[in-house]
């Protein structure tokens, strides 16, 4: 079957979910709204409530005051149509991706964290002319080949051999993990053996073919803007993204943390070491966060999260604080368009796939629609 008649399938099967789901919601706005509880009960019938439905009660009216502003502003299902009729746009189950909306929105942007991963994904994979663009250990391979030749190719190699595992679709996870912990552990100690100084890596970043996605500087910004943590956990390298926000947008936002790999500078400010543990593509999760993360403070209690991500390593991105909220799955899928069953891996293990998005327009539209609840 192909993408296109696959991609209508899909949607015309979201679509007939989604529309009975749309007649569901109105219902229970309808039921929960129109008639309150208090002014249909006689005062004896009344009496008789247990406390614990009165605030049961209370609790359904005042969820069903806010559901009525969802409903008059139509929000929720004006999104839901949007998502479904773009098709660059899949979502293989609207009716629960509805429902994430809809708690996301109740518990407004003080309930909610964004977990980002990096390259591919804040970042761009192809320019205009779809030519690839680079990772933040790309950056070595780039500006290494212009200073040291012998060096440089040696990183180049590394990625021309490991790559391919990194998203071949026949090897299993668990057969990937040795070749990943191989090849970040070869190229930092690249790094560090070459003794690279952090002003020359400063200079790297600057002189890279790293692109934020359109957008991007604003979406950062908006979230510090309304107080939204935004965890960056990336398998890249954590200090060439600070340096790279940095430059960007002259300074890291308060709300901007990381979850990377970084490198360990000595005090002649030479690159000596990198961090522990390893973090490699799969291995993003909770695993490995360090107890006390300097800013567990601050995501506490941010149950809801909007978790964005470009392979399937980032699907498990969280950062290890207890919590009952949704997580909303953005993935961003850079692959072939012909490639049926990666296509449908990420319709599996994304709740919204973005096919080929350049942008963050998405991811923005998802934050301004819980800020504008927020009021
Ligand atoms: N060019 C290189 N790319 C590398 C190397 N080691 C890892 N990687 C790529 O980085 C991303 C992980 O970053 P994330 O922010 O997306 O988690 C991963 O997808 C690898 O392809 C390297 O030595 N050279
Ligand atoms: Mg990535």
């Amino acid at each position: 079957m192909s993408r296109v008649a696959r991609l209508g399938r899909c949607l015309f099967k979201s679509g007939k979910r989604f529309e009975s789901r749309q007649s569901t919601l109105r219902m229970q706005a309808e039921t929960l709204t129109d008639t309150p509880l208090s002014t249909s009960l006689e005062t004896s019938q009344f009496a008789m409530f247990k406390a614990t439905e009165i605030v049961a009660a209370a609790a359904a009216t005042a969820e069903a005051e806010c559901l009525e502003q969802l409903k008059k502003a139509d929000v929720i299902p004006q999104l839901m149509t949007g998502i479904l009729e773009n098709e660059r746009i899949l979502c293989a189950d609207p009716t629960t991706v509805a429902a994430k909306f809809r708690k996301m929105m109740l518990g407004g942007a003080g309930k909610t964290v964004v977990i980002s991963d990096f390259d591919f994904t804040l970042s761009r994979y192809a320019n205009e002319k779809g030519e690839r663009l680079s990772t933040t250990h790309g950056v070595f391979d780039d500006n290494v080949m212009r200073l040291n030749p012998e060096l440089g190719q040696k990183f180049v190699d590394l990625k021309n051999k490991y790559y391919p595992i990194e998203f071949c679709p026949k090897m299993t996870m668990e057969e990937k993990i040795p070749h990943m912990e191989k090849w970040w552990g070869t190229s930092h100690s690249l790094i560090v053996n070459e003794r690279f100084s952090k002003s020359t890596i400063e200079d790297f970043v600057r002189q890279s073919r790293i692109v934020f996605k359109d957008g991007a500087e604003d979406f950062i910004q908006s979230l510090d803007g309304h107080n939204i943590p935004l965890v960056i956990f990336s398998a890249g390298i954590g200090n060439i993204i600070e340096y790279f926000l940095e430059q960007k947008l002259g300074a890291i936002p308060r709300n901007t943390h990381f979850i990377s790999n970084m490198i360990l500078f000595d005090e002649e400010e030479k690159a000596c070491g990198f961090s522990e543990p390893l973090i490699h593509t799969f291995c993003k999760n909770s695993s490995v966060i360090q107890k006390e993360t300097s800013f567990f403070h601050e995501i506490a209690g941010r149950v809801n999260v909007i978790l964005l991500g470009d392979s399937m390593g980032d699907i498990h991105m969280d950062v290890g604080v207890e919590r009952d909220g949704p997580t909303l799955k953005i993935g961003y899928y850079n692959g072939s368009l012909d490639d049926t069953a990666s296509l449908q891996h990420y319709e599996e293990v994304y709740d919204i796939v973005l096919i080929h998005d350049p942008t963050l327009d998405f991811a923005q539209k998802i934050v301004d629609i819980i800020n504008s609840a927020s009021h």
